[in-house]
């Protein structure tokens, strides 16, 4: 099973205007959608979309959390969160028309009683594979990641920021660093294909067993102990780019899940992050026919290592 762990969870807003956004104009529209989201939340709504054993943990508290709460209830996605007093932020994307708007809030204070009822909630919910996903809210440190992944027998990826990444210090099984959070983690310019490849590569030298690399329009990169593998982005109309690194990485750990190979783990999440792509937000589009699409991803070996 993979148990995912959002410790910032989020509402997520996404709004939509056919204009450019202006100071000192009231913008309004009727195109918006709430949907439950936080980088590990996403990711137990996509594997459980691509039929995967999941369960989604992480700390939920006030009217926010109560909504996000409902929602995984009402995609039939088992969740078993942490109750906090705090209100679980709301995150805005603003889609206009001069560009995509990211708009994110550090989230409610969590104390120590907090993150020790998170190590004792993954314990008890025994899984194979562990994702901790997204930011820290503010009283969390790097160190209880850390922890997390030491807590028991399982294999852990993480989906942080690049500084956190360079800062972690237990065993993991695969980290989703974008291109920034590449450059960030490994402290080199990420902007031609062969800088990712050489900073993913750093960056699994670092002890990470995968590093799967998510590089917007170029694609990804799978680096292991044994080769580097790329796939293109599949060539298809984006609504907006929210949930697209979720996306790849749901779609490595399913097909990881259901025992594919690394290759087809790597076009799996090309394919996965095609579709959550097309639909606005994170709300999670048809995924069922996802192992058997018509689309071709070329995946090629980049080289072996
Ligand atoms: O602030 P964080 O935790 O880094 O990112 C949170 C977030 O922007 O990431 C997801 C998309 O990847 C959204 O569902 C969510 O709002």
């Amino acid at each position: 099973m993979i148990l995912t762990v959002t410790p910032n969870p989020a509402v997520d807003h996404t709004i939509h205007f056919d204009e450019p956004l202006q100071t000192g104009v009231v913008h309004r529209t009727d195109d918006a959608v709430f949907t439950a989201g936080g980088k590990g939340i996403n990711v137990a709504k996509y594997v459980s979309a691509l039929d995967a054993d999941t369960t989604a943990t992480g700390f939920l508290g006030g009217h926010f959390g109560t909504f996000v709460r409902g929602r995984l209830d009402d995609d039939g996605v088992p969740s078993d969160f942490v109750t906090i007093d705090a209100n679980t932020r709301l995150n805005t994307t603003v889609l206009a028309e001069d560009g995509e708007y990211k708009l994110n809030h550090n989230g409610p204070q969590i104390c120590a009683a907090d993150v020790d009822e998170l190590v004792e909630t993954v314990q008890a919910n025994e899984p194979d594979t562990l994702l901790v996903g997204g930011s820290l809210p503010p009283g969390m440190s790097l160190s209880a990641v850390d922890r997390l992944a030491r807590a028991g027998d399982w294999r852990t990826a993480v989906d942080m920021g690049g500084e956190s990444l360079s800062n972690l210090e237990a065993d993991y099984f695969v980290c989703k660093p974008n291109r920034s959070e590449l450059a960030a983690a490994t402290g080199r310019a990420v902007e031609s294909d062969d800088d990712a490849i050489a900073a993913a590569e750093a960056l699994q030298n670092r002890g990470f067993e995968y590093v799967l690399a998510s590089l917007g329009a170029d694609g990804a990169l799978l680096v292991t102990d044994d080769e580097v593998l790329s796939a293109p982005a599949a060539d298809v109309e984006v609504v907006d780019t929210v949930g697209a690194g979720d996306a790849i990485l749901s779609g490595f750990l399913a097909a990881r899940e259901h025992g594919t190979s690394n290759a087809d783990a790597l076009r799996m999440g090309i394919l996965t992050a095609a579709r959550v792509v097309g639909v606005a937000g994170t709300r999670v589009p048809h995924l069922e026919d996802v192992l058997t699409n018509e689309t071709r991803i070329d995946v090629t070996t980049v080289r072996r290592r």
